[in-house]
């Protein structure tokens, strides 16, 4: 399964062989199993389906509950404004559904109060008849559907003697294998299986008195007050005063202004502002000198959660947007409230909002660095950490503007991108060159962002820093190869950016100075390494040092052996075709045998040609019928490509196109030195080698240190654009073959090529060096040799040369 070029250091050259591992196996994701709602509908019930079921539980929704921190609350005791569409909508009839066992039923009662009520919040809201706002009231109705259960089997939860929650056994939500009452979030483990016969008439239950609401309200409260959101509420003793002197008509009648209700919201009077609700003040009151905000917006803001709590009870809209389009729960992240936070999302407040800059909750908490928050954020499943705001700017743009460090980390560990763009296309290193953060800098570049990615202007994270005056990331850019010369589209460099003879401009200069000494033009030092072997020429240049072109190795254009190996040559045992014409064409046979051909009519590979794991390749052979020039030969016509080898600036030599290559064409075959397995286990250098990974016979590989052609340039790519496939010609003989390398995609003149070493090689080289391909999506760049720290030493070099200078 795998085609590996085995690379070995002397270091490593005792342990068994390391193969480059190159058609991993990747393994598929299984998808999630989920349950589906157990009601059967009568197809005849168009009504009902057209009322009710807009919004039923969704496969997604369950999958999801298994990854909520903590259960959802009902909204049982919630009303909500009249709305004449929905009234409208329902001819002024009751909405709610009853399920007997599994069997549903439409209720359309004729209705009194207007006022919308929601059985769960998987369905939209609803007008009642009293009969089924009164089941409401009386956790009558399931959370988890939003039908009714009141006959038939379902479950009971009885978190004190007088109430019971009713729910349908596979409605109780569940997270990591715990099951809760949907309504209260408690543990629901003990909760009863109830069956209530069906009435032989339907028989109203008694309707709650509109003036009794407010009792409904306090029972509630009296039954949270203890434990809000789960937490011990320290409010208890004067909560439960409260409501005793409520319950017991003593308490003092207040009077006050309902404006009054967002101040005492904000100073935290809970008692207050129970007596407020208890009389009747709206709780969904906006105050225009403040921004539109509701008392709900300024307890979130204030993090006062057990007076949200008594809000939200009292039918406070929980997404209420202000004037600047905020919501509470906007505001509680903004200040840092995570025990507000964890409630308003409990009580069902949405996440998605975003404020007039188009801001989200992730956007607020990432710019206020407010760690909890943030967390509490990216663990929930359905949080895109790469939203953008109105500016384009993601949490992790305005996390590292704030130079929050560790906002910073949980971001990218939560998977956000470094590369995001805003609207002026600035990368996160523009603004880490910005702000001036050299941790955030070089914890990006770790991460690698691009060094020198330019925004609309040109300018490049060095321009940035340069023009703010931020020494460290300027260090920081230099000792990582920052271009000094980059141009912007004013045509200023780095240098231009700063005032002659400051302290920058010095340290700029210098780097310039010895830069510029570094880079000698590109000099030809081979205008052909394969001697003529080649029927293109292989011309090496280099631009970078002094290094001649490497002279200690034969260019052989095609395998050879330097020890005894009887290879099956029999004319009779090979397969090959009987084509008598253009192997491919219609009238060929090739493609029924197992030397189908794969190449189209421009000896490229076709699409289908599987490049994960590639078959072995039959090329057409001297014992078929057809002709020398038929399309079935490809690599056996040799190298036609025009490849140069060049000097990389952190990985030796390498090669690159000098022509545009299009996907599936045969670039080049690794050739060299056949040897056996044994051999290889001795020999010192193991940088050249490829293992042919034979399944059959003694294994061998191809070094290509001593005899090779121009792949031995080839350096590993973490985004390669060749990859190997062993091909048989001359021969079939499955111990030996060949190994030829084709274009994963198009490929550009100018290009590096190169393939993937795979995963076991870097396993082993990990240790000693680290991959230097410079891909955005390298994989191997983390590895930090021990006791070294390139960076480092880099920033100290320019440190000291900038010192010298200055001195
Ligand atoms: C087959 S040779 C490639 C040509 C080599 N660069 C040279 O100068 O001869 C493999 C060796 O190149 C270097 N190399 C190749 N790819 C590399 C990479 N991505 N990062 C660092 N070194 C690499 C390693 O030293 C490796 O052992």
């Amino acid at each position: 399964n795998c085609m590996p070029l085995c690379l070995y250091s002397s270091a490593a050259s005792k342990k068994k062989k390391r193969k480059m591992g190159l058609y991993n196996f990747v393994p598929k994701k299984k998808p999630k199993v989920s349950k589906k709602p157990n009601v059967s509908l009568s197809s005849s019930n168009d009504e009902l389906k057209c009322l009710c079921l807009s919004g039923l539980p969704e496969d997604k929704e369950n999958m999801e509950a298994d990854d909520m921190l903590e259960p959802p609350l009902c909204s049982c005791r919630i009303e909500a404004p009249k709305n004449q569409d929905v009234v409208t909508l329902a001819e002024g009839k009751c909405m709610a559904v009853e399920s007997v066992d599994g069997k549903l039923s439409l209720c359309r009662k004729v209705i009194l109060k207007q006022q919308m009520m929601r059985p769960s919040l998987r369905i939209p809201l609803l007008v009642l008849c009293e009969d089924h706002r009164a089941g409401m009231v009386k956790h009558q109705s399931c959370p988890g559907c939003g039908f009714f259960c009141r006959a038939g089997t379902f479950m009971e939860c009885q978190p004190d003697g007088n109430i019971s929650h009713r729910f349908h056994r596979s409605c109780a939500s569940q997270i990591r294998g715990q099951v809760y009452c949907p309504h209260c979030g408690e543990e629901a483990s003990h909760a009863k299986e109830v069956t209530i016969p069906k009435p032989d008439c339907a028989v109203p239950t008694a309707a709650v008195p509109a003036h009794k609401r407010d009792t409904a309200l306090m029972d509630r409260a009296k039954l949270d007050s203890v434990t809000v959101g789960g937490v011990i509420d320290p409010a208890k003793e004067s909560l439960e005063s409260v409501l005793n002197a409520l319950e017991d008509g003593k308490y003092k009648k207040f009077k006050l202004p309902p404006k009054q209700l967002y101040f005492s919201a904000k100073r935290g009077e809970l008692q207050r502002i129970l007596h407020m609700l208890v009389e009747g003040v709206d709780p969904n009151l906006r105050m225009d000198s403040e921004k539109r905000k509701t008392s709900l917006h300024c307890a979130a803001e204030e993090g006062h959660k057990e007076i949200c709590h008594i809000l939200v009870q009292a039918g406070a809209n929980l997404d209420m947007c202000d004037a600047e389009q905020r919501t509470p729960l906007m505001y509680a992240c903004e200040n840092n409230h995570l025990e507000t936070v964890k409630y308003l999302l409990k009580a069902g407040a949405s996440t998605g909002h975003k404020d007039m800059r188009g801001s989200t909750c992730l956007h607020l908490a990432a710019r206020g660095g407010h760690t909890g928050v943030l967390q509490y954020f990216i663990s929930m499943p359905s949080i895109d950490v790469n939203c953008k705001d109105d500016g384009g700017w993601a949490p992790l743009t305005w996390a590292t503007e704030n130079m929050n460090l560790e906002q910073v980390k949980m971001l990218i560990s939560a998977g956000a991108d470094v590369q995001i763009r805003d609207k002026e296309e600035n990368v996160c290193l523009h603004w880490a060159a910005f702000s001036g953060c050299d941790k955030i800098a070089q914890l990006l570049l770790d991460k690698r962002s691009d060094l020198h990615a330019v925004n609309i202007h040109g300018d490049s994270p060095l321009h940035i820093a340069v023009r703010q005056n931020q020494l460290d990331c300027v260090m920081l850019f230099l000792s990582r190869g920052a271009d000094v010369n980059l141009k912007n589209k004013d045509g200023e460099t780095p240098l231009n950016c700063c005032s002659v003879n400051s302290k920058m401009w010095t340290i700029l200069n210098t780097n310039k100075k010895l830069t510029d000494a570094r880079r000698v033009k590109d000099r030809t030092v081979s205008k052909d390494v394969s001697r003529g072997y080649e029927d293109v020429p292989v011309t090496c240049v280099n631009g970078m040092d002094h290094e001649p072109c490497p002279s200690n190795f034969k260019y052989v254009p095609e395998n050879c052996f330097t020890s005894q190996v009887n290879i099956d040559e029999n004319i009779t045992h090979l397969q090959h075709c009987s084509c008598k014409d253009d192997c491919a064409s219609s009238s060929c046979i090739c493609g029924q045998l197992s030397m189908r051909c794969w190449y189209d009519k421009d000896g490229r590979l076709l699409k289908e040609f599987c490049r994960d794991d590639p078959p072995f390749l039959f090329e057409c052979n001297h014992a078929c019928s057809c002709w020398r020039t038929c399309r079935n030969r490809v690599i056996q016509n040799g190298l036609r490509v025009r490849l140069q080898v060049f000097r990389t600036e952190r990985m030796g030599w390498g090669v690159r196109a000098l022509q545009d290559i299009p996907e599936g064409t045969f670039v080049c075959e690794f050739a060299g030195e056949i040897i056996s397995d044994g051999e290889a286990n001795v020999r010192e250098n193991d940088s050249y080698m490829f293992n042919l990974d034979n399944k059959v016979g003694e294994v061998y590989c191809i070094d290509a240190q001593f005899y090779g052609n121009v792949s031995r340039f080839m350096n590993h790519l973490c985004e390669p654009n060749l990859f190997p496939v062993r091909v048989f010609t001359k021969h079939q003989d499955m111990r030996f073959p060949r190994i030829a390398l084709y274009a994963s995609k198009a490929i550009q003149a100018g290009d590096e090529l190169g393939f993937d070493y795979g995963d076991p090689y870097w396993q082993i080289k990990k240790k000693y060096f680290r991959c230097q391909c410079g891909s955005a999506k390298c994989r191997y760049s983390e590895t930090v040799i021990p006791g070294q720290n390139h960076a480092d030493s880099s920033v100290r070099a320019l440190k000291e040369a900038a010192a010298a200078e200055i001195g």
